[in-house]
């Protein structure tokens, strides 16, 4: 169980990678922002058994927050995320101290390790005024309360791709919308990158996994299994034909969350495909998608099926 190497410059990583793609490998990458759960890990093993070697980056992003968001309190752990990843056969770890050019207000450098209040304005515009953004899919479900959010992630992934140079990479499910924009990206702009999209994982009880759940209290943390509750009963209501109305699966899942005392920011039924609102789920493959918030604790879960 060797541990994964430590990257921290860019230049470093893509050596790192030019190397191994040099004797032939094929590089498998997973993007994160740490605090590591099983969920990350089966992305490092799905990355593992379909290319030769695997690395993963673990950066917290400031351009994907807004300033009254979590960047400040968004958990970290590094230690354990290296001895998770050692485990799971990564074999580099890219952790850049920053990622966007310091301007003459402090930010970059500063801002990626220490600040308080995140945010894309952290990012001096005279220092880094270049943007990716896929239009279209990147408004509406988690867009309407964090529009800043996927404009930032976009780029930081660019940035990423640029780096790592990766032949496939590795995004979860349960951040269904960010893997659609990033998939539609790289069609978009002919990245050569196979962009693999992989299960939730859950806990026991159902919750999706999510580094943010170790934000929540312990009361939370009970209420909020209501969300994956109430996705698989409108899921299995929509493929058993009792309920096909998206407006009936929406109102269901929506009351069933704010009667277990959390906050609905949305619950919406769209064709999985182009995330476009549907009015009936029949014969279509649907998803359906949540945000909550527990105190100022935001999760996300969704459900996709075809009924
Ligand atoms: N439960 C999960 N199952 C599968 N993949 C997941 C799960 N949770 C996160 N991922 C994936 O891991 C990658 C890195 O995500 P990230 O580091 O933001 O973790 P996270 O748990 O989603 O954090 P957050 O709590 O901030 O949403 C993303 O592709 C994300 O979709
Ligand atoms: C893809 C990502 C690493 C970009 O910062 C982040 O949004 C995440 O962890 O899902
Ligand atoms: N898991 C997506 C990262 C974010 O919510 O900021």
């Amino acid at each position: 169980m060797a541990s994964p190497q430590v990257i921290r410059d860019a230049a470093a990583m893509r050596a790192w990678s030019r190397e191994l793609r040099r004797q032939g490998k094929t590089v498998g990458f997973v993007p994160t922002m740490g605090y590591l759960h099983e969920g990350h890990i089966s992305l490092v093993k799905a990355a593992g058994e379909q290319c030769d070697v695997v690395a993963a980056s673990i950066y917290v992003n400031p351009t994907q927050f807004s300033a009254n968001e979590d960047f400040g309190v968004y958990p970290r752990s590094e230690a354990e995320d290296l001895r998770k990843l050692a485990e799971a056969g990564c074999a580099a770890v890219f952790m850049p101290a920053a990622l966007y050019h310091p301007g003459s207000n402090g930010s970059g450098s500063a801002a990626n390790a220490a600040m308080v209040v995140g945010a894309s304005d952290a990012v001096d515009p005279e220092a880094h005024e270049t943007w990716v953004s896929v239009e279209r899919l990147s408004q509406g479900l988690c867009a309407k309360t964090r529009p800043h959010f996927f404009r930032g992630v976009c780029t930081v992934v660019t940035k990423l791709f640029h780096i790592v140079e990766p032949d496939a990479a590795f995004f979860g499910k349960k951040d269904y919308q960010q893997w659609r924009v990033i998939q539609r990206m790289v069609r978009d702009l002919d990245m050569a990158i196979d962009v693999v999209g992989m299960p939730i994982c859950r806990e026991a009880d159902g919750l999706a996994m999510s580094s943010r759940n170790a934000l929540l209290t312990p009361e939370d943390r009970q209420r909020c299994i209501c969300i994956s509750q109430a996705l698989a009963a409108a899921c299995e209501a929509a493929v058993a034909g009792t309920t096909s109305a998206a407006a009936e699966l929406q109102r269901q899942v929506a009351d069933a969350i704010a009667a277990g005392g959390g906050r609905v920011d949305y619950v919406e039924v769209v064709d999985a495909r182009t995330l476009r609102p549907v009015e009936d789920v029949k014969g279509c493959e649907a998803l359906i998608a949540v945000a909550a918030f527990y105190g100022k604790v935001r999760l996300i879960d969704n459900v996709d099926f075809t009924a």
